[in-house]
């Protein structure tokens, strides 16, 4: 039986939630995962310091028992956020970093930004002390085709804002297509970009032929396959701007299986088995360690794990339950649409 064996890996972009549903999910992170940085888009968000300290104490008490993870929390940036407080934040080990959601863009982002000028103050604090920003890359005026707005906003807010704002670290999070990865490949190491499990698996059909598949359905929405492949040559190239982000944001099945359906894949209980397949048909199986392990660390400035995480190859397809039973309702993991014979070793 082959096996694989990594330091322990990192999800740079993770969706816990609050109350039950956290509850339930934060296990299915916690098993595979050392540390994740924790998205503030709770309702309402995490926009100050004490908040954050308020929402890392309830994930620490959540924890199960024996647990090895460190949520790495970060804040939700407003047009009403304080310099000050952000800095306290960060200089206290706090917080690891400032997530901007352009106001509208995505699940929870009505409180986000608007006019990015507005920001400059506090880009340039971020600046100074060495902040990472990761941004939600997408446009949100409606003339904007869903399909562009990704490579809208590197055109017309990301590329303004890092020229404006030399030293600002940005993380472009989730980044869907090639024109992403190749604006990133061609930065300096102040600019990172995460990838996440699904979009190295699911183009746009997936979501749309033969019947639509709100499970599918998250934003950035996924692209035609040129992107998908793009970002599968990407991620196994070791290229160190690229670090794995899942993005694996849970919403309760009848707020998926809706007329209004809401964006979100839930992927953090089969996501190291998926990359390794992943990893694995591309013959570069070597490089899950650079991706998932090595290139978050060393953007954010921290050490890799030293526990590490073995993934084996099995005989048969590993099963998992279609969905994971919450206090908030059932959850559907995310369904790769081919078997897998990869899992994590127990
Ligand atoms: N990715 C998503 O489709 N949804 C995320 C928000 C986000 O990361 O944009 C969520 O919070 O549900
Ligand atoms: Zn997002
Ligand atoms: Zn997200």
């Amino acid at each position: 039986m082959s096996t694989i064996t990594i330091p322990r890996p990192d999800d740079w972009h993770l969706h816990l939630r609050d109350g039950a549903m956290m509850h339930a999910v934060l296990p299915e992170t916690a098993r595979d995962f050392a540390r994740a940085i924790i998205m503030p888009n709770l309702v309402p968000p995490v926009t100050r310091g004490s908040d954050a300290a308020a929402y890392r104490d309830r994930i620490l008490a959540a924890l199960p028992e024996g647990a090895r993870f460190t949520p790495l929390m970060t804040l939700y940036l407003t047009e009403e956020t304080d310099p000050d407080d952000l800095a306290t934040a960060a200089q206290s080990g706090l917080i690891t970093a400032v997530k901007l959601y352009p106001a509208g863009a995505t699940t929870n982002s009505a409180s986000g930004v608007r006019d990015f000028d507005k920001m400059r103050p506090v880009f340039e604090r971020m600046a100074e002390i060495g902040l990472p920003l990761c941004v939600h890359g997408e446009v949100t005026s409606p003339e904007v085709d869903i399909f562009d707005r990704e490579a809208v906003f590197i055109d017309t807010v990301l590329d303004p804002i890092r020229r404006a704002t030399p030293g600002l670290r940005v993380v472009m999070e989730h980044v869907t297509t090639k024109d992403g990865v190749d604006y990133v490949a061609a930065q300096g190491d102040d600019m990172g970009a995460t990838i996440t499990t699904h979009h190295l698996i699911i183009n746009r059909n997936h979501i749309l032929v033969g019947g639509i598949k709100p499970h599918y359905y998250c934003l950035p929405v996924a692209k035609r396959e040129s992107h998908r492949r793009a970002l599968v040559e990407t991620a196994t190239s070791g290229n160190p701007h690229f670090f794995l982000g899942t993005d694996s944001a849970p919403h309760a099945d009848p707020a998926k299986e809706s007329a209004c359906g809401c964006a979100g894949v839930f992927s953090a209980t089969n996501t190291m088995p998926l990359l390794a397949h992943v990893f694995e048909a591309e013959g570069r199986l070597d490089a899950l360690r650079s991706f998932a392990c090595e290139n978050g660390p060393r953007f954010y400035g921290l050490p890799v794990n030293s526990e590490t995480l073995t993934l084996e190859k099995t005989d048969t397809p590993t099963q998992w339950p279609e969905k994971l039973q919450t206090g908030a309702g059932p959850v559907t993991l995310f369904d790769p649409g081919f078997p897998v014979y990869w899992a994590v070793k127990k």
